[in-house]
């Protein structure tokens, strides 16, 4: 044989590098079909802890982590793309704040020894407990989403006024809170937020140390920022005429997009690195400002690509148009699909297959002709009960959103790093579903 010829056999000898805009970037699909991620085969890992279950690469969370941490701006993690204790505490070890909207984040992060300090507290509608256990907890600061909340919070607070800037994010409605006629934040246009200054300045026990905007959540593009940035410098300086008031912090919020399937647009971070601070300096030397830190709140961006999801076949059924691949989760583990119209790709695992693929529906097992994961998967056509399938990209607003639909327990979240599973979250069993059942 020739070198030429024995080339395609050695290719397919060797481990294979994933995609690494979707894939954490440590995957290896292997020659046996297997997938190993962190030095984990996710065969074994599979046989080890059942299926479904979410994996969440934290080398991949670290490297993403330490991308936001070699910006010039304090980076706080929106907890609401996942979070449990062993997350909080990776979070507080490489450094960033957190955003918490709930006191059931709260306690969280505090259960997990998260410096207080460095946690910011969100909330369109925060209860009198939320806002009381932040004041017990020495939250660093409370960020300001309505009038009438201002007079509630607990004194001495640092709090942040959030503005809603009135710039469209062009993302998906449900997740667009940049623009006006929707329930987040106080109206720049409107005045609302002018009016929230005042009274929070009114207020001696409150100390207002910036304003705050989130543009939406999966944006791709920066342009919108740079929008938010001149509109928000514009009000600092309004603020300072009328108030003699300099404000150190403008939290820009987080929001930035991931690709799901490989192809798809991601935030570029680069380019927001690059553009952001000279937009935020010229807005200022503009207005005689000393230019704010600036804050960021991605959640997302951290999470998403470190995790995916594995999923047992458990049957394939032909129609006269379609193969279905049912697989033993679905809509419970991942509404994404259904709530937003998500894409996603998924892989055959612990197995090779010639067989040609094929367009396929891979669903879920929900009692809802609606909880299709992938309308139009391309998997082998010889896939069947059994195989195992990884949908990647699933780390961010996959656990943090499952439900228990049709009293089906949640998944696992299993962490993977140097050649070890830790649990994070273990399984959920039905005595767990049983227990907050009063008999
Ligand atoms: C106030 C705030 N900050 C940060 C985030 C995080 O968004 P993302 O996960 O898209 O970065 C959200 C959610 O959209 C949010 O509401
Ligand atoms: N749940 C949304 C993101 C919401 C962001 C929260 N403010 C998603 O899965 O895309």
């Amino acid at each position: 044989m020739t070198l030429a010829e024995l080339l395609p056999t050695y290719r397919r000898s060797l481990p294979e590098k994933l995609c690494t805009s979707v894939w954490p970037t440590s995957a290896e699909a292997m020659p046996s079909g297997d997938l190993v991620v962190s030095g984990v085969s996710l065969t074994e890992l599979a046989d080890r802890f059942g299926t479904p279950g979410y994996l969440l690469d934290v080398p991949t969370v670290r490297e993403r982590c330490r991308a936001y941490r070699a910006l010039d701006a304090e980076i706080a993690y929106a907890g609401k793309a996942f979070l449990c204790r062993r997350m909080a505490r990776l979070i507080a070890e490489e450094g960033l704040s957190l955003d918490v909207c709930s006191a059931g984040e709260l306690a969280t992060a505090l259960s997990a020894g998260f410096p207080a300090e460095r946690i910011l507290l969100h909330g369109n509608a925060k209860t009198h407990q939320e806002l009381r256990a932040a004041a017990r907890a020495g939250v660093g600061r409370v960020v300001v989403d309505s009038l009438a909340e201002i007079d509630r919070i607990p004194g001495p607070q640092d709090v942040l006024v959030r503005v809603t800037p009135g710039i469209d994010g062009r993302t998906h409605r449900a997740v667009a809170t940049g623009v006006e006629d929707q329930k987040f934040g106080l109206s720049l246009a409107g005045g609302q937020a002018a009016v929230a200054v005042a009274r929070v300045l009114a207020r001696p026990e409150l100390r207002l140390v910036g304003l705050h905007c989130h543009l939406g959540s999966q944006i791709a593009e920066v342009s919108g920022y740079e929008e938010a940035v001149r509109r928000l410098v514009a009000f600092l300086a309004e603020i300072a005429v009328r108030h003699g008031v300099t404000l150190p912090q403008l939290n820009l919020g987080g929001g930035h997009a991931v690709a799901y399937c490989p192809g798809d647009a991601a935030f570029d971070l680069p380019g927001f690195a690059a553009r952001i601070p000279r937009v935020l300096a010229y807005e200022c030397r503009k207005h005689g400002l000393v230019p704010p830190r600036l804050t960021l709140e991605p959640g997302r961006a951290i999470a998403a690509r470190a995790g995916l999801t594995l999923y047992r076949v458990v049957t394939v059924k032909h129609s006269s148009t379609r193969t279905y691949v049912a697989v033993d989760g679905g809509f419970s583990d991942n509404p994404r699909p259904e709530l937003y119209g998500s894409r996603y790709t998924a892989r055959l695992v612990g197995r090779t297959s010639d067989a040609q693929k094929r367009s396929m529906s891979v669903v879920g097992r929900h009692c809802e002709a609606g909880d299709v994961l992938i309308p139009d998967a391309q998997l082998p056509s010889d896939i069947r009960a059994g195989d195992l399938l990884a949908v990647p990209c699933t780390g961010a607003y996959h656990h943090s959103m499952a439900s228990t639909y049709n009293l089906v327990p949640r998944p696992p979240v299993l962490a993977l790093e140097d050649g070890t599973t830790e649990v994070w979250i273990r399984r959920e069993t039905e005595a767990d579903l049983l227990h907050r059942d009063i008999a």
